[in-house]
């Protein structure tokens, strides 16, 4: 039931209206405009916030929806009520194709930087997050709908998708700090064959590898994040905090310390003709697909 107020834009709703029924207690908030590839409700009586994405066709990620997803980010960590954040999909089949490959398709060279800094930029406030991060995974993950999953405290998949760093498919490279996230969930060996062989796992596969951490079917995806938020919720929330921040921030600072030299390695790379080549190539397959 969704009694809050909707904003436009970016203003976050002021108000909440109360029954006084016990029933209509939560207040629920739908924190981004109507039209927005975005859909943030944050329930102020779970303290939890859902993130979902709906950008047709495939919840790529171009530079005005790494936009969005940096605002939203910052609004739920802003928010003194939320505790935890779900991130999903409302596209059916999808959670995300990764980055816009037409981004980085013969690219205007200044907005190809401002997108690549927009990515770090979202990577390292979601991998950085206080409050606890849950990717509700209930469709295709690849390349940077995998990064992002895997940026989240605990991942929950629905069968029959798939997931992983799939850029050596597409003649491209992982940057070192998607590797090193992927190093840090599941370890180094499985990190270089799947970085090199450019594998995406079936569900099943990314759950015995621990890429993921459970398996529930489709419509299950969602209240099972809820769920298992709870459990978060019990340990205390310094501690916590802490012991992620320990844990993830030599990652964070790697990145942090040479974002501008990544931004140059990705222009430099990305604008040679071979990899143009390569992308173009794989453009044109993915549209060929359905012919
Ligand atoms: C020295 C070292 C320096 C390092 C420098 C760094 C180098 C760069 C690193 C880049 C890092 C990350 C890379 C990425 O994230 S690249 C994106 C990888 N993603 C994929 O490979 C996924 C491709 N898509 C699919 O496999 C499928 O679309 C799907 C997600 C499984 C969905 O299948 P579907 O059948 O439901 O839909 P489909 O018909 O295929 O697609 C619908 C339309 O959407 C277009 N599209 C799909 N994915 C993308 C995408 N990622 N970007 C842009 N457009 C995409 C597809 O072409 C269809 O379009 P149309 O309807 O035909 O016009």
């Amino acid at each position: 039931m969704r009694i809050g107020i909707v904003t436009s834009g970016l203003g976050i709703a002021r108000q909440c209206l109360r029954k006084n029924t016990s029933v209509y207690r939560t207040c629920r908030r739908q924190v981004t405009g109507s039209g927005s590839p975005l859909d943030l409700n944050v329930d102020s009586k779970t303290g939890i916030a859902v993130l979902s994405m709906n950008k047709p066709p495939v919840n790529s990620l171009n530079l005005e929806f790494l936009t969005e997803l940096n605002i939203a980010l910052e609004k739920v960590e802003n928010d003194k009520q939320c505790k935890g954040l779900i991130i999903t999909s409302s596209i059916p089949k999808i959670f995300s194709a990764g980055l816009d490959i037409t981004e980085m398709y013969q690219p205007d060279i200044d907005r190809l930087e401002e997108f690549w800094r927009t990515l770090q930029d979202m990577w390292i406030k979601l991998y950085g997050m206080n409050c606890v991060t849950i990717a509700a995974i209930n469709g295709h993950s690849p390349a940077g709908g995998c990064l992002m999953s895997m940026s989240c405290d605990y991942r929950i998949m629905a069968p029959n998708y798939t997931i992983g760093l799939n850029e050596t498919q597409l003649g491209i490279v992982a940057p070192f700090w998607f590797a090193d996230v992927m190093l840090n969930t599941v370890g180094f060996r499985q990190t270089e064959m799947a970085l090199q062989l450019g594998t995406l796992f079936k569900t099943e596969e990314a759950l015995n590898i621990g890429l993921i951490d459970k398996v529930v079917p489709q419509e299950e995806v969602l209240s099972a994040a809820q769920q298992e938020m709870q459990r978060w919720f019990k340990i205390p929330g310094f501690a916590r905090q802490l012991s992620k921040t320990e844990l993830r921030r030599p990652t964070i600072e790697k990145l942090l310390k040479k974002k501008e030299e990544d931004i140059g390695y990705f222009r430099d790379y990305i604008t040679k003709d071979a990899i143009q080549k390569s992308l173009g190539m794989y453009l044109e397959s993915l549209k060929n697909r359905r012919k």
